[in-house]
């Protein structure tokens, strides 16, 4: 098994190249977990497994629209609806190995939708991440560490509770999962974010991810906060976003969608001694 190594924003993954979808088709939770694990496996946040949407065979709708689907898995072996980072990375991948151009947008299936990449002239990448879904319908109550704050729930193409806190050392550790009220709010789970204001259109966060722990960043995550600061601070333009992993830039569109536009990474391949 080869694998590729790379991060956006310090949020890591294994890529798995199967286009025809012949080498790895039955990629199972243990496996993903192996490659993930920091100490006897490569090391990642998560997997993202390369796959042509033509070589899938569960009836994919993006077939006639996208040629690649990403095909991403958490570190617990869980599979997720989307990764803003994954993403970037995923897109940069196929660059390098000139399986798509730089010109032009490549739109990339997830299961979240088709989410089109464009390629920056400095090297960063730029991804449509839709139409935040903003506000949940309930009142959220997030806890870590023995605090409570409350949150507001957006969907970003996976779910995401964004609260605005004094400090980012307040939520602790975050070595335990953070709990949230009501539970019916998130019932397969839920990406935390612990967001403070740095600024004018401008805040940084710390992300609990489902499937994963703490991790370094979170493309998705930094929409969701940037979405919830901006319906609390009035229409604007842009967000910078801090990251422990980085900074992004989240851009406001007249339709509604915002652009998050970051760098990514290609650092190591290898193969899995069997
Ligand atoms: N790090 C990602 C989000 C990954 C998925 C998440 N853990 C989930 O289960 O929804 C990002 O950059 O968006």
């Amino acid at each position: 098994m080869n694998w590729v190594k790379g991060h956006g924003t310090e949020n890591d993954f294994v890529l798995l190249h199967d286009p025809d979808g012949t080498e790895f088709p039955d990629l199972d939770a243990a496996t993903v977990r192996a490659l993930c694990d920091r100490r006897r496996g490569v090391g990642a946040d998560g997997v993202l497994r390369v796959v042509r949407t033509d070589a899938l065979t569960d009836g994919a709708p993006w077939v006639d629209e996208a040629d690649w689907f990403m095909d991403f898995r958490n570190a617990d072996g869980s599979t997720g609806e989307m990764c803003g980072n994954g993403v970037r990375v995923f897109a940069h991948y196929l660059a390098e190995l000139g399986l798509v151009s730089r010109t032009g947008t490549v739109p990339i299936a997830t299961r979240a939708g088709l989410r089109p990449v464009r390629f920056e002239a400095d090297g960063q990448l730029t991804v449509d991440m839709g139409v935040p879904g903003l506000p949940g319908p309930d009142d959220i109550k997030v806890t870590a560490s023995g605090r409570s704050w409350s949150a507001v729930s957006v969907d970003m193409g996976n779910p995401h509770a964004v609260a605005f806190v004094d400090t980012l050392d307040d939520p602790g550790a975050l070595v335990e999962q953070p709990t949230w009220e009501p539970p019916s709010a998130f019932p397969v789970g839920v990406n935390i974010e612990f967001v403070v204001r740095r600024g004018p259109q401008h805040v940084a966060l710390r992300v609990h991810e489902r499937g994963v722990g703490e991790t370094r960043s979170c493309g998705t995550g930094a929409c969701a906060a940037a979405a919830v600061a901006a319906s609390a601070d009035g229409p604007a333009e842009a967000y910078q976003v801090d990251v422990p992993g980085g900074s992004l830039t989240i851009t406001f569109l007249p339709n509604g969608h915002v652009e998050m536009t970051g760098p990514a990474v290609l650092t190591l391949r290898g193969e899995v001694v069997p």
